[in-house]
């Protein structure tokens, strides 16, 4: 049995952040991810440009969470994929972690940083809709060169959808937005953005159909009902941006007390403490008086979390990491790092 300091359930912002101050501060760490691919909720919007993490310039998602694995990585952990953390139980002093694939995986402590856990998107019921998935009927944009001159049609009025319809103005040729409910629920800023240029935005209204082309998998027409009318719509893409199910497929055995009734979450103790002595918690999961549910909310809380946790396994260490300029860590890294910026790169 090899037994971790920390091990981290889920490999998102918060539990890459986890990660990686985890190693700053001596501890063995391991982290578990259900995806193939560690980032969490940042694959989702890979092409958005990121603004509000301080001392970084606007970066794309998908090059800031890369930068993110690359730093959680600097302390060589031990790094789990496509492996969901099923149930947490108590053996004496030590955490035993099961997973789907029938390992269990030994720890002092735990940093439970699920975020939102397992999000699926919510699929539209529409009949055969399944069968325009792998050709033009989207969940989630992976890369907006796809849509470079395409007329795209989105279903949802959220945040998420919102965002999107922004976000392609720059590439498709045109947006039009379909909404089921009276009024976009999304930020007002970016909606004002849609009424500048002028995007048909149809409230009350519902995609009830498609129709195929030649190809039976492409969809070349959509059906949009409204007020009792039906209308129909030449499209390229459809987006369907309607949520996420949340899977909440992690448990607390009963030797884990006291959890709340859907078995789900550990009643929070302030910030990023649970109830149970050495279960801890970081970013998007974990709730407390003002509470910043953003990038920069799950650093303070990751940086939090292991701080607790190192304490718990050695209530003399210092509360917290050492700052990066005094620490001896990253010594040989920082002279690399300098002369190549002393050399420019030229040996
Ligand atoms: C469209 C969109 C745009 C956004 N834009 C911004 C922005 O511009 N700026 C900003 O600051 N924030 C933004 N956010 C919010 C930001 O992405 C989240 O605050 C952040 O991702 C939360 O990180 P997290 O690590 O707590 O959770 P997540 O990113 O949700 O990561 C949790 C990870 O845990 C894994 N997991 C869940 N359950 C298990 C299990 N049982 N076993 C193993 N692994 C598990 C999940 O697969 C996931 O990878 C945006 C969010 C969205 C949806």
């Amino acid at each position: 049995m090899e037994l971790f300091d920390v091990t981290i359930v889920g490999g998102g912002p918060a539990g890459l952040y986890s990660t990686f101050y985890s190693g700053l501060r001596n501890l063995k760490t391991k982290i578990i991810e259900v995806q193939p691919v560690l980032g969490g909720k940042v694959n989702v919007y890979p092409e958005k440009v990121v603004w509000d993490v301080g001392g970084l310039p606007p970066v794309q998602a998908q090059v800031f969470a890369q930068n993110l694995i690359n730093q959680a990585m600097i302390f060589m952990p031990t790094v789990y994929v496509n492996t969901k953390v099923e149930q947490i139980e108590k053996q004496g002093d030590i955490f035993a972690i099961s997973t789907n694939s029938g390992d269990v995986h030994y720890s002092k402590t735990i940093i439970v940083a699920v975020g939102g856990g397992i999000l699926n998107p919510i699929k539209l019921e529409v009949d055969e809709a399944e069968k325009y998935e792998l050709t033009n009927l989207h969940y989630t944009i992976l890369g907006m060169q796809r849509f470079r001159n395409k007329r795209v049609l989105i279903s949802g009025g959220g945040n998420g959808a919102i965002d999107w319809a922004v976000e392609l103005l720059r590439t498709a040729r045109e947006v039009i937005v379909v909404y089921r409910n009276e009024q976009l629920t999304a930020h007002e800023a970016q909606v004002e953005k849609l009424n500048q240029h002028r995007v048909p935005i149809l409230l009350n209204a519902e995609i009830q159909s498609f129709v195929s082309g030649t190809d039976d998998t492409v969809i070349e027409q959509v059906i949009i009902s409204q007020n009792g009318e039906t209308y129909q719509f030449e499209v390229d893409d459809v987006l369907i941006s309607h949520g996420y199910n949340r899977e909440k497929s992690l448990t607390f055995a009963d030797s884990i007390e006291p959890k709340r009734k859907d078995d789900y979450y550990l009643v929070s103790q302030g910030q990023c403490a649970t109830s149970v002595p050495g279960i801890f918690g970081a970013g998007d999961i974990i709730t407390y008086d003002d509470k910043v549910g953003l990038l920069v909310g799950t650093f303070q809380d990751a940086v939090l979390a292991v701080n607790k946790a190192k304490m718990f396994i050695d209530p003399q260490a210092d509360q917290y990491a050492m700052v990066s300029s005094h620490n001896e860590k990253f010594n040989e890294m920082n002279k690399e790092i300098l002369e190549e910026v002393f050399t420019g790169g030229n040996k």
